[in-house]
């Protein structure tokens, strides 16, 4: 099975983190996730997480770093999660795709219900919180 290439971004403010909630018709549907999407032919991952993130929040991603990457199989679908997280950005994010958003405190993720290859993300993200000062 091919393979969707995707770019996520973990948009981080004071501890928090921005998460959207994905549209029932969609792959993953009613479940949270980090905003991004499909990286395009031509493009590095870094191009389509700036476009993605402007696309469905209006925000400009100065700079980002890679966080970790995740293949998942879902059966149905094969992606490559290429997650990227970033405190440097401009604007304040709103759901530009009529999309439900909200901040949530890095401590609280848990609590949320993502799509399966997510668990290694949240995992992620609060380990780097608890051994480094970097969000
Ligand atoms: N954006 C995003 N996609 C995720 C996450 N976790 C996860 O398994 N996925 C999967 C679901 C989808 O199969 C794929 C990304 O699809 P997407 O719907 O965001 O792609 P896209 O923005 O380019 O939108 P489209 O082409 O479907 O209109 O990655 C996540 O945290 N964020
Ligand atoms: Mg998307």
């Amino acid at each position: 099975m091919s393979q969707i290439h995707v770019a996520v971004g973990v948009i981080v403010q004071k501890q928090q983190v921005f998460i959207a909630l994905r549209k029932p018709e969609q792959h993953q549907g009613n479940l949270w996730e980090f905003p991004g999407g499909k990286v395009e032919a031509g493009e590095s991952a870094l191009q389509a997480l700036k476009r993605e993130i402007k696309e469905e929040l209006a925000i400009d991603v100065h700079s980002a770093e890679p966080l970790i990457s995740i293949t998942h199989d879902y059966g149905d679908k094969s992606v490559l999660l290429d997650v990227w997280w970033s405190n440097a950005f401009e604007g304040t994010p709103i759901g530009q795709e009529g999309q439900i958003t909200k901040w949530v405190d890095i401590s609280a993720l848990h609590q949320y219900e993502f799509p399966a290859a997510n668990k290694a993300i949240v995992e992620s993200i609060q380990q780097q919180l608890n051994t480094t000062q970097a969000f």
